[in-house]
């Protein structure tokens, strides 16, 4: 998908939704960038006006459900965060849980209980919740990606009751970014849920791009390694 080119200012704002989870890390290694022709500055966001100054959000790794209902017990700013995720000028890189809100309508509930709604920021893109398993079943695994800086180093990718992708709608136009290699796959979720047939070979999509969107189920920002970061800031908060 290509990206509208947006006037941006020399320093470029970019939120980290802060109302639970692992916030502080991405405003450290967000600090840590030195992008070209632009300084960053990264600010924690626990309300309306605040998110009304970032040219570009970051959703945190957490636990979505407590994410989504502490947003919408402050005024304004769960329809806000929707609208911001949804606008294509707009960059948003969910984590782990924040993946879990960019998904659609049917997303968040996993479809193993009660359905909730996500924020539909992707568009096409079902998760399952904890598809590998609990927080004991948490795993560290290497990412090959050409695309990042230093691509022969492989990108340590840390999950934590990660979300995996349920479904991809052949209409959602993303980009996959990394795969996971085959022998850390979760099991595929079971056929006859409410969110439909799982497609098997979008489990392993573990991070994905479409115009300034960004999502990854695993959590960049615990890695000690900024190339996740330096990444999305190129590609879909700056457009280069
Ligand atoms: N590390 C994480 O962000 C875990 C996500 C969590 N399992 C959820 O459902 O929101």
């Amino acid at each position: 998908m290509t990206i509208q080119p947006i006037e941006l200012p020399e320093t470029i704002v970019i939120g980290v939704l802060a109302l639970q989870g692992a916030f502080i890390e991405h405003i450290h290694y967000l600090q840590k960038l030195r992008p070209q022709n632009h300084t960053i500055k990264a600010i924690p966001i626990r309300t309306l006006p605040e998110l009304q100054q970032c040219q570009a959000l970051v959703i945190p790794g957490g636990e979505s459900t407590v994410i989504s209902s502490i947003a919408s017990h402050t005024p304004g700013l769960l329809e806000a965060l929707i609208e911001f995720a949804r606008d294509p000028q707009k960059a948003v890189w969910g984590t782990c849980a924040g993946m879990i809100l960019m998904a659609d309508v049917d997303g968040i509930g996993g479809g193993r209980k009660k359905m909730v709604k996500g924020w539909e920021g992707i568009g096409g893109m079902k998760v399952w919740r904890n598809l590998y398993g609990t927080q004991l079943e948490s795993f560290e695994a290497p990412l090959t990606i050409p695309s990042l800086s230093n691509p022969s180093k492989p990108f340590n990718a840390i999950f934590i009751r990660a979300p995996a992708v349920h479904s991809l709608s052949p209409e959602s136009q993303v980009e996959v970014v990394a795969q996971l290699p085959e022998q850390f796959l979760p099991p595929p979720p079971p056929l006859d849920s409410p969110l439909g047939e799982p497609n098997v070979d979008d489990l392993g999509k573990v991070w994905l791009k479409k115009g300034r969107k960004m999502v990854t189920s695993f959590h960049p920002e615990l890695s000690g390694d900024v190339r996740v970061h330096e990444f999305w800031v190129e590609k879909c908060v700056l457009g280069r």
